[in-house]
């Protein structure tokens, strides 16, 4: 909670302004008993006149002053709030920016988008709620007790047993509902998680006729959502009316003594008015609890889901001593790596050493699950290896700068992702700075520029949500566009030409050698494979050949059964290049 509300520091000054007002808005409520208590004593039972017009102009006076202050007060502690939910969410974002995969693996995504709004949002209520009533509430009710106490000690003495009791109770419902609130927030992440794949996934679930079992998956997830927010709201709902009842019995109690010491005349009907207005405005900062507890209790759990994004320890930094490198030429060395996701006890990739000269191109072929995604992803450092060392141009990748080391790799991923807006700055995202020039001529070497070309508006077209009014090789040569604009230095395309046509492939391939770049490409077709000038053959995470087409033909029977499996046995002699 701490570390959440240390957002608050540069609105310090606001919120003691608010707190000013929401003092005025306090005394004045305060004050207003006595003064019903004197207009009562010496000017309805005495007939005075005078009293009551001049005490009763000073009561609509204040009251006209708590009205204006009340406003003050809820005008900046709206202003407070709003800030501090920005601040809370702009450094959310960054956090979240400064993700590696694993942390990425830690928290889903429907989480982080439910800490992101949902939580912020209990964070920002709660904010305004501790300027506006939750600080106004509590001293209400301690001045409460000691200004009736003031009036008549023997009528105020209920007080001194009902109030610290009904605290008890409502701080014990407070810590209950906290805890539960924090189960209602995993629900309303549940609910997220399942809408979120939904969505994304609509074609799927049409074509495959799984809308049924979409909606009971959706209405499993609604109904615990529901259950959950019940039975936490079942939980404060019992607040107010023990609440109502334990002050409605000590008005009935102040009002049966206060009618025997009006008899005795130790007490006057001004000064039973009087408590029995400050018991109505207790009961009423009491009852306002309930929303307190309910405020306070979700603040606590989200704030609780927000610091644990804040404190997750984000795995890939910058070391200290970490320099911004220039990559001049592009050489790839792996030293003895061996790999293991971070959420997973068994090696995927087991002590791979080899070299990369620069400008070669390498094909990482291998069946499915091998391991070539994970040998791609430590180059640019979103993995680290677990032993050995990645190396470029002779530099271990953990003493760059991440920023210097990424400038010069792209990286192509196996899931195309095409952001919304137009053909050109989806390709721009390489390189904000690139010219018009620079673009047509990464699309022309992608062969995707002639497509681009017969769109109505060419390079200005709107490419829909995650690229659906594109095919899907459509959107494998943008996003090799996107890769080469920035000419790389290190070009890793993970199986980014499997929706190719051999002959546009081939195309692209060729293209690819004008670049003076290190290219890796996973791919699953011997014929791109043979492009390369070294092919490395992996199986099961081991580095099991490496070398030309020709010479892994001599050497592994896993490679020839893969040529035969794609050529039949008598394509073994004679497979030729696409081009
Ligand atoms: N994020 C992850 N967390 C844990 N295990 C993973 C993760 N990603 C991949 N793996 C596992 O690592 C192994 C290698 O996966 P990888 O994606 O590198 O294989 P691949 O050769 O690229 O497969 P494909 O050709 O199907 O893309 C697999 O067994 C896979 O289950």
């Amino acid at each position: 909670m701490q570390h959440v509300l240390s957002y608050l520091k540069p609105y310090r000054k606001w919120m003691i302004v608010a707190w000013i007002f929401m003092l005025i808005e306090l005394f004045v409520e305060l004050w207003q008993p006595l003064l019903m208590e004197k207009i009562i004593d010496h000017g309805v039972i005495s007939k005075n006149l005078h009293i009551i017009w001049t005490w009763g102009a000073v009561m609509l006076g204040t009251s006209l002053l708590a009205f204006a202050s009340g406003i003050a007060n809820s005008f900046v502690a709206a202003h407070v709030g709003q800030q501090y939910g920005f601040d809370l969410r702009k450094h959310l974002f960054e956090k979240i920016q400064s993700f590696s995969f694993a942390n990425f693996e830690q928290f889903s995504t429907a989480s982080l988008i439910t800490r992101m709004t949902n939580d912020v949002t209990q964070m920002q209520n709660m904010v305004f709620m501790s300027l506006r009533i939750m600080l106004r509430a509590p001293l209400l009710v301690v001045f409460g007790v000691v200004m009736s106490l003031f009036v008549h000690v023997q009528l105020a003495l209920i007080f001194v047993v009902t109030v610290p009791l009904l605290l008890v109770f409502l701080i014990w419902m407070m810590n209950k509902a906290a805890a539960w609130f924090s189960v209602v927030q995993q629900a309303l992440d549940r609910v997220n998680s399942v809408m979120r794949e939904n969505l994304a996934g609509m074609r799927l679930i049409k074509a495959w006729m799984r809308g049924t079992y979409e909606q009971e998956r959706f209405t499993k997830a609604n109904e615990t959502l529901m259950t959950r927010t019940m039975s936490v709201l079942r939980l404060i709902e019992t607040i107010t009316p023990v609440l109502l009842f334990v002050m409605n019995m000590a008005i009935i109690v102040i009002l049966s003594v206060g009618r025997m010491e009006i008899h005795t005349g130790s007490a006057t009907a001004g000064q039973v008015v009087a408590v029995v207005n400050y018991t109505t405005r207790i009961t009423t900062a009491l009852s306002i609890f309930t929303f307190i507890t309910m405020a306070f209790s979700r603040a606590r759990a989200s704030a609780q889901r927000i610091s644990d994004v804040f404190t997750a320890q984000v795995d890939i930094v910058d070391d200290e001593r970490a320099h911004d490198t220039n990559i001049q030429e592009g050489e790839v060395r792996f030293d003895h790596v061996s790999f293991r996701y971070p959420n997973s006890h068994s090696f995927v990739l087991k002590d791979i050493s080899f070299v990369v000269r620069p400008h070669e191109t390498v094909a990482i072929l291998g069946a499915t699950g091998a391991g070539k995604s994970s040998l791609l992803q430590l180059i640019p450092r979103l993995y680290d290896a677990i032993e050995g060392r990645v190396l470029i141009d002779g530099i271990d990748v953990r003493q760059m700068k991440q920023e210097s080391l990424r400038t010069y790799i792209r990286f192509v991923p196996q899931d195309i992702l095409l952001f919304s807006g137009t053909i050109e700055d989806n390709i721009r995202f390489g390189k904000e700075d690139a010219s018009m020039e620079d673009i047509i001529q990464a699309a022309k070497h992608a062969q995707i520029h002639e497509t681009i070309m017969k769109f109505p508006k060419g390079y200005d077209t709107l490419i829909g949500q995650k690229g659906v009014n594109l095919s899907g090789g459509q959107k494998q040569r943008l996003s090799i566009a996107r890769a080469l604009v920035g000419t790389p230095k290190i070009l890793l395309l993970d199986d980014s030409t499997s929706a190719l046509d051999l002959k546009t492939e081939g195309k692209l391939l060729q293209a690819l050698k004008t670049y003076t770049c290190t290219t890796f490409i996973v791919t699953q077709k011997i014929q791109t494979a043979m492009e390369a000038d070294t092919i490395f053959l992996l199986d099961d995470g081991v580095l099991l050949a490496k070398g030309s087409h020709n010479e892994l033909l001599q050497t592994s029977d896993l490679y020839r059964k893969m040529v035969e499996s794609q050529f039949g046995k008598k394509g073994l002699g004679d497979v030729k290049t696409a081009t």
